[in-house]
């Protein structure tokens, strides 16, 4: 198992515990802004590099501390601050909702009842009539902030909260949004792309509306997205990224079709996507950011849970030298549902009950490193990577990808880990997330038990 003093995807035993990222900064032939830029942020990361590789380890584990208090401060006062601009017009309320309560839950802080309602009340105005959540009251419904909202008030977790969502009109939204391909779009006459196939998709799942007809053909259009270098584009004939890597993989799983991807050309692509900063980039030749902590360290959790799938296509294609991907057909030991029956709602649920199959797939504690030391703002609040701003967007994923790391020993979902497992002091764990729907492992089940009572 790694050691919480390592601090380098390939540590040995004596320092420098981590190679200088870029030994040539001073040798660089003449530059264009854009690469001045991105030389600037790697310098800082440089300047961190050096700094660690000077210090003690109990200095370094100081340094790895999660400023929870400092967090939590951050997020409420954005939370409030939401408040007074319910008026104001701007298409990403229930996002800010979700990023910020998303946060605060993997923190484990209670929220104020008072604050609760008040965004109960607040997304109650933002959901159509005829289905869906709109970015603000009186809005356009649209697939993504209906997801948004469906998390933030799975997160909130109350029967007020729960019971505020309209699931029959929510579904026939979702099916006004099917095109004819099998895939969705994002609104109305909107774009179509993975992710409007993965917010349909996971939202349905669950509040346990996933039938059928809102499954149909989605497998046929998220193939078509996986590329040559092995992850997924959010388009037929786009590069592949890791924001909707996460989403085709995670929408293949819950319609119970993710055998029929090549997992292993899938897996090879995000593995070598952690670079020698320690973080993730989004995709190949780009520079590594906070938030594919989660989109790409979640589609590796996943993963985990995937790989005698990844076994079986291995074997079946070096035994009969032919492919068995993209067939229709799920045999037993591929099916996710956990009965071999296929039912498409418990799939979500029983996927989160099979064992991991093996360690984690990346280096666990260097992403942590990377998160708490390049990412954490001491103020309060993530950032992308040294130079940038924080912003709720990163808190969300960061602090996301942080508590997927901390989790990937275990080899039940939310197990404790065990403390040389979480990088710092164990006071830096968070609570587990359910990978799938990224919303706090309990919370989860409290709707699902919820949901599956009607
Ligand atoms: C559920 C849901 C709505 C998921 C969204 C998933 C997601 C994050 C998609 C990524 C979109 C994208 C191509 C970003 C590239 O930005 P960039 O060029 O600024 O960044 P890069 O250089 O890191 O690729
Ligand atoms: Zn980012």
């Amino acid at each position: 198992m790694e050691s919480s003093s390592s601090f380098s995807p390939s540590s040995s035993s004596s320092p420098p515990l981590i190679p200088n990222p870029n030994p040539n900064l001073d040798q660089q032939p003449r530059l264009t802004i854009t690469q001045l830029e991105q030389l600037k942020v790697e310098q800082k990361v440089a300047e961190i590099y050096r700094l660690l590789n000077g210090v003690s380890a109990h200095a370094r584990s100081l340094m790895s501390e999660l400023w929870r208090d400092k967090h939590v401060e951050f997020l409420t006062r954005g939370l409030k601050q939401l408040g007074p601009s319910y008026h104001v017009l701007d298409a990403n309320r229930p996002w800010l909702c979700y990023w910020i309560l998303h946060s605060i839950a993997l923190l484990g802080e209670p929220l104020d009842t008072e604050l609760e309602n008040d965004v109960v009340d607040f997304l109650s105005h933002c959901e159509d009539e005829d289905g869906g959540y709109g970015g603000g009251p009186g809005q356009l419904p649209h697939l993504a902030t209906t997801y948004a909202a469906v998390n933030t008030l799975v997160t909130l977790g109350s029967e007020n909260a729960l019971s505020s969502i309209n699931r029959d009109n929510l579904y026939k939204f979702l099916l006004r949004m099917k095109d004819s391909s099998g895939a969705f779009r994002m609104h109305d006459a909107g774009e179509i792309d993975v992710r409007a196939c993965y917010t349909a998709i996971s939202v349905a799942s669950i509040l346990n509306i996933l039938d059928y007809e809102l499954v149909k053909d989605v497998g046929n259009y998220i193939l078509r997205c996986q590329t040559y270098e092995g992850g997924i584009a959010g388009e037929p004939g786009s590069e592949a990224h890791g924001g909707y890597t996460f989403c085709g993989l995670a929408t293949m799983i819950l319609i119970n079709e993710a055998d029929r991807l090549d997992l292993s050309s899938l897996l090879d692509w995000v593995a070598f996507r952690q670079g020698i900063e320690c973080g993730f980039q989004g995709r190949t030749n780009k520079l590594v950011d906070g938030c594919y902590s989660f989109w790409q360290g979640g589609v590796l959790a996943l993963m985990q849970r995937l790989l005698p799938i990844v076994d079986k296509q291995l074997t079946s294609s070096s035994v009969s030298g032919e492919s068995s991907l993209g067939s229709t057909c799920n045999s037993k030991s591929s099916d996710l549902s956990g009965q071999g029956s296929g039912k498409l709602s418990d799939v979500g649920f029983s996927f989160i009950k099979r064992h991991a199959e093996s360690p984690p797939l990346f280096h666990t504690i260097a992403l942590q490193q990377y998160i708490l030391l390049c990412s954490q703002v001491l103020e309060g609040g993530f950032k992308d990577k040294p130079g940038k701003y924080r912003d709720f967007y990163h808190s969300c994923y960061c602090l996301s990808g942080l508590s997927v790391s901390q989790y990937s020993w275990s080899k039940d979902a939310g197990a404790s880990p065990l403390p040389t497992a979480v990088l710092g002091p164990y006071s830096n764990l968070l609570e587990p997330v359910h990978p799938l729907y990224n919303v706090v492992l309990d919370k989860y089940y409290i709707s699902h038990e919820f949901f599956s009572r009607s």
